[in-house]
């Protein structure tokens, strides 16, 4: 194979994170290829879907620090390509009041000087209608908090990477990686070889790391993403300025149920359980497990009476998770021109064009914009497979 036809970079898999990586390889001026199993656009992994949510409202301050630069490089993407990625909502926190987490995430807007609203009781209904408060829990709203047009911002990020002469090629499942100075790449159409490779496979990540003698503690699980019909039109609306929401804990679940206000179909609110049933990715539908949607069930007839209980329209997509919910950003423990961004674990969509900085520095041995040891493998310890 002449020296030509090396490229600088292969990305394997054209989600959010790769179509990222990919696009700031090509912005770099690298020679690169982004491979996908699926004919593009496909809605069998984790990325698909009209709306996500952008917030800074975490409890680690590493994430809103990320989130500075987040916003400002898809502002720049909507500029480059004239297209609209991003809406702002607000995002409403609702939480017990006396709790670590709600605690931490009002810590973390306020340190970080984010502009928000904390609501009382006595104002509550006044300012979000329709919603009822839990004796108890505490409301504050992110106000530059938002929605980014999924869908749309995947083929951007890929039309901007094709426009700066990269190639994509989907329908085309990697099926082993020769690790070497060189590495070779070998699909259901033929082998291709480059300086480095990035691994951002989604749910399929373990999959691929196979090849390379390394095994990481993900789980797959599916995630019914369900929406809501409002009772009365427009109660819970885009148009009305009803914001996002994240329910941190609540008498239905320990864990978070959030939404976002009817936009993609009228009169139907997004509302989701961030938690669901361990599948494997190639048999996503044959689990059917409904726990969640119960939950929801009960949550919604409590605390969202303008919608009726019970789901309109029930899609699912899939989540990668890591044991402690934080990313995996490194270069694999063997080969250093092998990089993994896997295990976005349910919150890496606002990330996507940091995580396409980070990966592409990595992958050409700079050192990283921002301190990646939250999401190095090694914090796993013994909990990663190693066949080397
Ligand atoms: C219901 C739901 C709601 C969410 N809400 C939010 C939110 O509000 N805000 C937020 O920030 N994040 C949110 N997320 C999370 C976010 O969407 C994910 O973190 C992100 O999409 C992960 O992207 P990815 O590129 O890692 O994975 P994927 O999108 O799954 O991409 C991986 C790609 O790799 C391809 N691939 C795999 N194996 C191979 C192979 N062998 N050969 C070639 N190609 C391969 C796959 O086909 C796939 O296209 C949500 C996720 C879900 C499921
Ligand atoms: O990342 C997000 O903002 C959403 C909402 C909260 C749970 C997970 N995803």
């Amino acid at each position: 194979m002449s020296a030509e036809a090396v490229y600088d970079c292969i990305v394997i898999g054209a989600g959010v994170q790769g179509s990222f990586t990919a696009y700031q390889l090509a912005k770099k001026g690298k020679k690169t290829l982004l491979l996908e199993q699926f004919v593009l656009p496909h809605t069998r992994g984790s990325s698909h879907g009209q709306t996500r949510i952008i917030r800074k409202a975490y409890d680690e301050d590493f994430y809103a620090h990320m989130l500075d630069e987040c916003y400002e490089l898809w502002a720049q993407l909507e500029k480059e390509a004239g297209v609209r990625l991003y809406r702002q909502t607000g995002l409403l926190v609702i939480g017990p009041e006396n709790s670590r987490y709600y605690e931490l995430v009002k810590t973390t807007l306020k340190k970080n000087k984010v502009p928000m609203v904390v609501l009382t009781r006595d104002n509550f209904s006044q300012h979000i209608p329709h919603v009822i408060l839990d004796e108890g829990h505490g409301a504050v709203v992110e106000v530059p908090a938002g929605i980014l047009y999924a869908d749309r911002a995947l083929k951007t990020a890929q039309g901007q990477f094709q426009k700066l002469g990269g190639v994509i090629r989907d329908k085309e499942m990697v099926t082993d990686i020769k690790p070497g100075p060189v590495v070779t790449v070998v699909t259901s159409s033929g082998a291709y070889q480059a300086k480095s490779v990035v691994i951002t496979a989604g749910p399929w990540a373990n999959r691929l790391l196979a090849h390379t003698g390394l095994e990481l503690p993900l789980e797959v699980a599916k995630i019914n993403v369900c929406y809501w019909k409002e009772k009365v039109p427009g109660s819970y609306d885009i148009e009305k300025r009803f914001p996002c929401f994240i329910q941190t804990e609540c008498k239905e679940s320990k864990e978070h149920i959030y939404g976002l206000p009817s936009n993609e179909y009228p009169g139907l609110m997004k509302i989701c359980y961030h938690a669901g049933s361990v599948v494997d990715p190639d048999h996503r539908d044959q689990q059917t497990d409904r726990s969640d949607i119960d939950i929801l069930q009960r949550y919604v007839a409590r605390c969202l009476p303008g919608l009726e209980p019970k789901p309109a329209v029930v899609e699912s997509c899939l989540y990668t998770l890591t044991p402690d919910r934080h990313f995996v950003l490194d270069c694999h423990p063997t080969y250093s021109n092998i990089v993994i961004g896997a295990g976005f674990s349910g919150h890496g969509f606002k990330f996507g064009p940091i995580i396409g900085k980070l990966l592409s520095e990595l992958s050409l041995g700079e050192v990283p914009s921002y301190d990646l040891s939250p999401f190095r493998i090694r914090r796993f310890h013994g909990n990663t497979k190693s066949a080397l």
